[in-house]
């Protein structure tokens, strides 16, 4: 079970998420977000990181100008791709960086399975995320702490690895993973104390429930 937590900022959160054992750590690279980090600052952090865990870069929509600014900052092993990029972007994306991708679908109801199939044959890894209410007033396209319906995704015959996020936290990543099976969790929002800050206690409780959950399986 690869355990990824988002959204880090700070050497502290990092250091206590390689101590707990997370998989892949993620900087998010959209200035809407509260997570946001710039280049400087991702550049500074991920030295701490590379060679114990995976670094994973998060844009939204982003163009080829600050892909290669992020690429040239952090050298991430892993793009998540948070935004509406089609399949034919996701292929450019890969065929000009030669990382692996992963895609984040936005799921709500029965009809946001139907673009699967095409972004399975492009990334290496699918994100499902919760797609917000409509009468949810949000900047962002992830990060907000809301679950989507497990079941949807529950019997899912997929040729690609999965990631479950989306209202993720210490609380129900156990029964997330026992329902859903994934490959991997992410979290961000469920980890935190307040927007953007990182609270040590929750990220040591998110990574020791996912692990104990797929250990489970
Ligand atoms: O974390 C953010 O601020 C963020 C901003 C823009 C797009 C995605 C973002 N985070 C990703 O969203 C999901 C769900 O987050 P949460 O756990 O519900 O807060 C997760 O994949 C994050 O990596």
């Amino acid at each position: 079970m690869y355990v990824k937590i988002c959204g880090l900022s700070t050497p502290e959160a990092i250091a206590t998420g390689l101590q707990c054992g997370a998989n892949w750590i993620g900087f998010v690279f959209f200035p809407k977000s509260p997570r946001h980090v710039d280049y400087g600052k991702a550049k500074e952090l991920v030295g701490s990181v590379r060679g114990k865990a995976s670094i994973v870069a998060l844009t939204v929509n982003a163009s080829d100008d600050e892909l290669e600014a992020i690429d040239r900052s952090i050298d991430p092993d892993i793009w998540q791709l948070h935004g509406s990029e089609t399949p034919e972007r996701v292929l450019e994306i890969k065929a000009r960086f030669k990382r692996p991708v992963m895609k984040a679908l936005p799921i709500r109801d029965e009809a946001d399975l139907a673009p699967i199939p095409a972004y399975e044959a492009v990334c290496d890894i699918l994100l499902f995320d919760a797609k917000p209410p409509k009468d949810m007033k949000t900047d962002l396209p992830g990060g907000n702490g809301i679950t989507f319906d497990w079941r949807l995704i529950q019997n899912l015959k997929l040729k690609k690895p999965f990631v479950l996020s989306g209202g993720l936290n210490p609380d129900n990543v156990a029964e997330a993973i026992r329902l859903t099976r994934p490959q991997g969790v992410d979290v961000s929002s469920g980890i935190e104390s307040a927007p953007g800050v990182k609270d040590r206690q929750k990220i040591m409780d998110f990574v020791h429930a996912a692990k104990a959950a797929a250990q489970e399986l």
